[in-house]
């Protein structure tokens, strides 16, 4: 799939998520730019900052804090543009203007965190330095950015957004994100029922009760 195609159909499953978490979502007001700010700085602990305790970068988790602000991103970009053409039209144009510079991560996420408290927006050129610092391509970011979506969309399926129901996070001694993974390794995104697979993956071994 080209780098066009993987925006546009990232786009696509973010207006599907959202629409599912609200059939509203567009009229919501939501503060995409807080979320990806917020996220920035989980991010900052899966780095390691603290040089006051023993620790080092947790890259896995590092690089699914990006693909939860990849998340909020598209989502700031579907409201401000319209529809996912435009949005990927968009993306493309700032991936192909994008060079990489050797940044450690710690300071590319204060940046990315920095351009989206200034602009209360989403800045696609700090986003895809902060990938190049810690190692993450597109192909790894639309890998991960789908399974991570199919994730979001099985949560609210098992009532994650409803007060009267108790939603597994945990189980068998994991996180949600962590069983995610593990399903994430043993399936390509060239394979044609992808997305079924890391539902049916999650199906599987989640709690029935
Ligand atoms: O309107 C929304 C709201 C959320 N999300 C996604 C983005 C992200 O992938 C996930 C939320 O982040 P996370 O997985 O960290 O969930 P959480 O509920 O914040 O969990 P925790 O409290 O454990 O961080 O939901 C959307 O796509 N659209």
């Amino acid at each position: 799939m080209s780098a066009v195609e993987q925006f546009k159909t990232m786009a696509d499953l973010q207006d599907q998520i959202n629409s599912k978490i609200s059939k509203s979502w567009r009229q919501n007001g939501n503060e995409w730019y807080r979320a990806i700010w917020i996220e920035a700085a989980e991010m900052m602990d899966h780095i390691h900052y603290k040089w006051w305790k023993s620790g080092t970068m947790d890259l896995e988790q590092v690089q699914l804090e990006l693909v939860d602000i990849f998340h909020f991103a598209l989502s700031d970009l579907l409201e401000k543009h319209g529809n996912s053409e435009e949005v990927s039209d968009y993306l493309m144009k700032a991936w192909s203007d994008f060079k990489g510079d050797d940044q450690a991560p710690l300071l590319a996420v204060e940046e990315l965190a920095r351009r989206t408290l200034v602009s209360m927006g989403f800045d696609a050129a700090a986003f895809f330095q902060t990938m190049y610092s810690v190692e993450m391509t597109l192909d790894d970011l639309f890998k991960l950015y789908v399974c991570k979506n199919v994730l979001n969309s099985f949560r609210q399926d098992k009532g994650y957004k409803d007060p009267n129901i108790v939603y597994h996070k945990v189980f068998d001694g994991k996180e949600d994100n962590e069983h995610l993974m593990d399903i994430a390794k043993k399936i390509s995104p060239d394979q044609v029922d992808f997305i079924e697979l890391i539902y049916a993956g999650l199906e599987a071994i989640y709690p029935k009760s």
